[in-house]
């Protein structure tokens, strides 16, 4: 069992150092959406139902990424989505994941407004801490954690998905704080101020991630502009509890928003927090 106590730790097989998937072996269904890198397609390998991200090369700096896949093989978690292997053979590269049946959880959770019980909520919450858990443990930021980047398999089971791509993004506009498409409802003061990324600035990202899903997936400070956010924040004002959460699940948000990075929980006590929630 892994050290969180959580999933049954992967089987490291040998497999795993083989990074690459020969395209002879992939075959490429319809499509499922586009992304930052461009195209997703629905695919077989090995007889496993796969997602398969078809990188175009404008949009992703190859050489970098190639060395990022081989850390990212290894990160192995069952609320992680697993990245299966690399097509490096020919152009586009593509990216080959597990298939999440039920898409992106912003979208599903909207779909299901209404019809999402407090366990399926605090399930999902649970879920995304657990995967984050693990990140954290092994020292490796997300840096967009939020519900549009985490998919939801079948029986409402949610993974953490598209860890640590923000680096990889060319187009500028994403990764600098005053750009317009800069996640800053997502963000905490200390990435928007210095672009100090940490497991805590996701950690204030999570609190974020928990409001969207008691929310039923709407979007936080609906009307306000991302420079109206920033003047509210530092005016101490934060979310309001969803309608929906209970006061222990809406405490641990305002726990994860709180303005020093050290006065927020780390992933393995809010993991511990929602776990004995979940038990009540
Ligand atoms: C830099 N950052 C943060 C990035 C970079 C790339 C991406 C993202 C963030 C997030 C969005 N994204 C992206 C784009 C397109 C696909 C996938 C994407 C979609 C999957 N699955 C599904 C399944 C079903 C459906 C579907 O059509 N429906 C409609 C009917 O009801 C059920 C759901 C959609 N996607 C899936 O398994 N993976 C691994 C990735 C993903 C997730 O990966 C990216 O490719």
């Amino acid at each position: 069992v892994s050290k969180d106590g959580g999933c049954p730790q992967e089987i490291e097989d040998s497999s795993k150092d083989q990074w690459e998937v020969d395209p002879e072996e992939l075959i490429l269904g319809q499509e499922l959406g586009s992304g930052q890198f461009g195209l997703v397609l629905e695919g077989k390998w090995r007889d496993r139902k796969v997602a398969v991200k078809m990188i175009r090369e404008e949009c992703m700096s190859n050489e970098e990424f190639k060395e990022e896949a081989k850390v990212m093989m290894h990160l192995s978690h069952c609320k992680l989505v697993q990245l299966y292997g690399v097509c490096i053979q020919r152009s586009p590269m593509c990216l080959v994941f597990e298939f999440m049946e039920n898409g992106c959880l912003s979208d599903y959770l909207r779909a299901q407004k209404g019809c999402l019980s407090q366990e399926v909520m605090l399930g999902m919450c649970l879920d995304v801490s657990e995967g984050m858990a693990y990140l954290e443990s092994s020292n490796f930021i997300h840096r967009d954690l939020a519900a549009r980047n985490c998919l939801v398999s079948i029986n409402n089971e949610v993974k953490v998905s598209d860890f640590g791509m923000t680096r990889y993004v060319l187009d500028d506009q994403y990764t600098s704080s005053q750009c317009s498409k800069f996640p800053v409802k997502w963000s905490a003061p200390e990435v928007i101020k210095y672009c100090k990324f940490s497991s805590k600035s996701d950690v204030w990202s999570f609190g974020v991630f928990m409001w969207e899903v008691y929310n039923e997936g709407r979007l936080p400070y609906e009307n306000r502009s991302n420079a109206e956010v920033v003047e509210s924040l530092n005016a101490g004002l934060r979310l309001l509890k969803p309608r929906l959460a209970p006061d222990s699940v809406h405490l641990l948000m305002e726990w994860c928003w709180k303005e020093k990075q050290e006065d927020r929980p780390s992933f393995a006590v809010l993991l511990h927090e929602l776990a004995s929630l979940s038990d009540l």
